[in-house]
């Protein structure tokens, strides 16, 4: 099954819009597990298994585990996915970019490696960099576009002034996701909820691609103004909360309070539809 179909098939089951991001912090793990390393597959699969019902994904970040050595529990992490939530696709948060040998490489650790169902990339290297990634036939790659942090203005705002028209550079990569670059109906975008405006914009240029955003929960975006924005046209919304779910609660319940956050956030964003 491609990523679109199993996205499309969590949506629905789940009833859900919430991907549910996958951020292991030792630090900030409840008292029993707080500052081990080897308890990041421990604490993920517990909030795994507490959200497998709510999420219409999964988006693990890779440098959460790489950080400390811990590829190994991404690995189980991925397979515990699988096995325990299978209707549910996983996105590598990896935001790769390289030049072609090299992100034959990254995509080989993303898709073969871990068994991701999708990947999120820069876009600034180029086609070239972008085009391993689209051998994986039925796997999804998101383009960073507009992200959610402040410093995504030094960039992605700028105006391209050689192409005619000059659109933003968000905008130009946008266009090109939408267009040239989408070989196969693999790609998306990533577009911050911290800007609900340029969700809005994005849409407008990128009516059908999957939109990953980032930026309800912990940084504060917008969860009803994202979705009134993201859902202009048919094309899916995958809005993504980490620490929000991840550290409802600092104690042994911190499972279950995760699900509540996920819960409640996933309630925000349908009661937003109507
Ligand atoms: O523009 C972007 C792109 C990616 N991210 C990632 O999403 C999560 C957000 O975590 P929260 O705890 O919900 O703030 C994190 O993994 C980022 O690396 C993003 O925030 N913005």
């Amino acid at each position: 099954m491609t990523f679109l179909d199993m996205l499309r098939n969590a949506a629905t089951q789940n009833n859900s819009m919430l991907c549910v991001g996958l951020d292991p912090e030792p630090t900030r793990f409840p008292t029993g597990m707080r500052g081990d390393p080897h308890k990041i597959y421990d604490f993920c699969a517990a909030i795994v298994d507490s959200t497998a019902d709510v999420a219409c994904a999964f988006k693990p970040q890779i440098a959460y585990f790489a950080a400390h050595g811990a590829e190994d529990q991404l690995e189980r992490l991925m397979q515990h996915m699988r096995c325990n939530a299978p209707q549910v696709p996983v996105i590598l948060d990896a935001k790769r970019g390289d030049i072609g040998s090299t992100a034959e490489q990254y995509a080989k650790e993303a898709f073969e490696r871990y068994g991701a169902d999708a990947v999120t990339l820069s876009p600034f290297m180029g086609f070239d960099s972008i085009e391993p990634y689209l051998a994986y036939h039925g796997k999804g790659a998101f383009l960073l576009c507009r992200t959610s942090n402040p410093g995504g203005d030094d960039l992605q705002n700028q105006r391209l002034a050689s192409i005619e028209g000059q659109p933003l550079l968000y905008e130009h990569v946008a266009r090109l996701a939408q267009g040239p670059w989408n070989r196969n109906g693999q790609l998306g975008l990533v577009v911050g909820a911290t800007y609900p405006q340029e969700i809005e914009r994005v849409r407008s240029i990128a009516p059908t691609l999957p939109l990953l955003i980032p930026g309800v929960g912990a940084q504060g975006g917008d969860a009803v103004a994202t979705v009134r924005a993201g859902r202009r046209t048919n094309g899916p919304i995958i809005v993504n909360s980490s620490r929000a779910i991840l550290y409802a609660s600092g104690g042994d319940d911190f499972a279950a309070a995760a699900r509540h956050e996920a819960l409640r956030t996933r309630a925000v964003l349908q009661a937003a539809c109507g």
